[in-house]
């Protein structure tokens, strides 16, 4: 049996509705918690400090965390009424692969830190709900290992723009090898951001070697280092911090990137409209708005506004994709009747992963998909087209 044939068969695998009514019934407490506060809460519990600091964790003062969620909250839903909306449909088509639900798993690094079953936890949750999920290019597993906990379910591969284009080659290949559906490039991430409570505490979870597992595993990068990794890891940290970025790239280096992937290439990370014009330009397949969850720029712009002004700009005949800030189905509502194709998802189902590991994971997408789902019924939605910008009105 496959992936999905699980996912579709599993009697406590339904998303919808019926999630709600499953938790009333069973009269307990569910694990990991639904409110987002309340999940964040049991994650902190649940955590040593310096992992818990570095997964929720901001740049400077937070206050771009702070304005994603004012950002999406400005934006409020108009429900209509007698839509006869008992029957809903919240599949999308992405490149050519139609997904149960706008909803990807974001990529995020280092999962390790937050359950010692890391990156395979998500990614047996992410499959068995249909989910995609992105791999990091910060991943504690090699991705041929994550790859092969989801059978066929979709994946995508996140890359970090490096100053080796051996290493990117390599990389890129693997990811195809390993059955991944685009290649999103994060250009936001050139330098790390300031980021006030891991300096505090001094801790930066890739010193521990727990985030460089794609590259301890990939031959390029290991024939770049003197000796193997294993009997020196830092001076292989040391050649990942050297190389797994380049600031020196610009707009005219992206149409060859974009050439020598197979896959469809988004980029993210994109918050300004005429940077988005220049993505379509140079030959992207997709864009994600993103302000890195917030953990980038302090003092950046709300994601939800940036995604505004970019589909004002160029359209959506390319799938825009968005995240930075979503923590309910209401949200995802909010970010599809602004234009998105889809969203992604990054705190929240790592909390979920340190709370209850692989279950956990799971409940935080049945939940966010069982509220997107009734924030559908309840405005008046059947479909995913009908969430468009006449569903929503803005507040100052
Ligand atoms: C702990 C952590 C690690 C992350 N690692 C990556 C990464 O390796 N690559 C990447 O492109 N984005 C990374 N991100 C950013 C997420 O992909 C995503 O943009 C962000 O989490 C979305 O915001 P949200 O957490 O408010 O949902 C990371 C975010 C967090 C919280
Ligand atoms: C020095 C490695 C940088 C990767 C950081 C992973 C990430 O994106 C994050 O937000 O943290």
């Amino acid at each position: 049996m496959t992936a999905s044939d699980a996912a579709a068969t599993a009697p406590d695998a339904a998303i919808g509705p019926v999630r709600q009514s499953e938790i009333y019934l069973a009269g307990r407490l569910p694990e990991p918690p639904v409110d987002p506060d309340a999940l964040r809460a049991a994650a902190e519990a649940a955590l040593p400090e310096a992992a818990f600091a570095y997964i929720d964790g901001g740049a400077g003062t937070g206050s771009t965390m702070a304005e994603n969620r004012h950002a999406l909250d400005r934006w409020r839903i108009v429900p209509r009424m007698l839509a006869s909306a008992e029957q809903r449909h919240s599949g999308v088509d992405l490149f050519g692969r139609a997904l149960r639900s706008p909803l990807l798993l974001a990529p995020i690094g280092v999962q390790e830190l937050a359950h010692a079953d890391g990156d395979l936890a998500t990614a047996r949750a992410a499959a068995t709900e249909q989910v995609p999920m992105i791999f990091s290019n910060q991943a504690s597993v090699p991705m041929e290992e994550t790859a092969e906990a989801m059978g066929d379910a979709p994946r995508w591969f996140q890359l970090y723009w490096s100053r080796s284009d051996d290493l990117i080659a390599s990389l890129i290949a693997r990811a195809e090898d390993a059955g991944c559906d685009a290649i999103v490039v994060t250009l936001d991430t050139p330098l790390l951001g300031w980021r006030n409570r891991d300096l505090d505490l001094a801790s930066l979870p890739f010193l521990h070697a727990k985030g460089i597992a794609q590259y301890l595993s990939d031959p390029v990068f290991r024939a770049m280092l003197s000796d193997p990794p294993e009997d020196d890891p830092m001076a292989a940290i040391a050649r990942f911090l050297a190389i797994y970025t380049n600031p020196a790239i610009g707009w005219a280096d992206l149409p060859a990137l974009c050439a020598r992937c197979r896959l469809p290439v988004l980029v993210k990370g994109i918050l300004d409209p005429a940077d988005a014009e220049r993505a379509i330009d140079a030959g992207v397949d997709g864009i994600i708005v993103s302000n890195h969850g917030g953990r980038q720029v302090d003092g950046a712009v709300g994601a939800a506004d940036a995604l505004e002004r970019i589909v004002a700009a160029v359209g959506t005949n390319v799938p825009i994709l968005f995240d930075s800030g979503i923590r309910s189905g209401a949200d995802m509502f909010r970010a599809l009747a602004l234009g998105a194709r889809a969203v992604l998802i990054g705190r929240p189902y790592i909390y979920g992963l340190a709370v209850a590991g692989e279950a956990g994971v799971r409940a935080v997408i049945r939940n966010l998909l069982a509220e997107f789902d009734l924030t559908m019924a309840l405005a008046g939605c059947r479909t995913i087209a009908e969430i468009d910008r006449s569903r929503i009105i803005r507040r100052e």
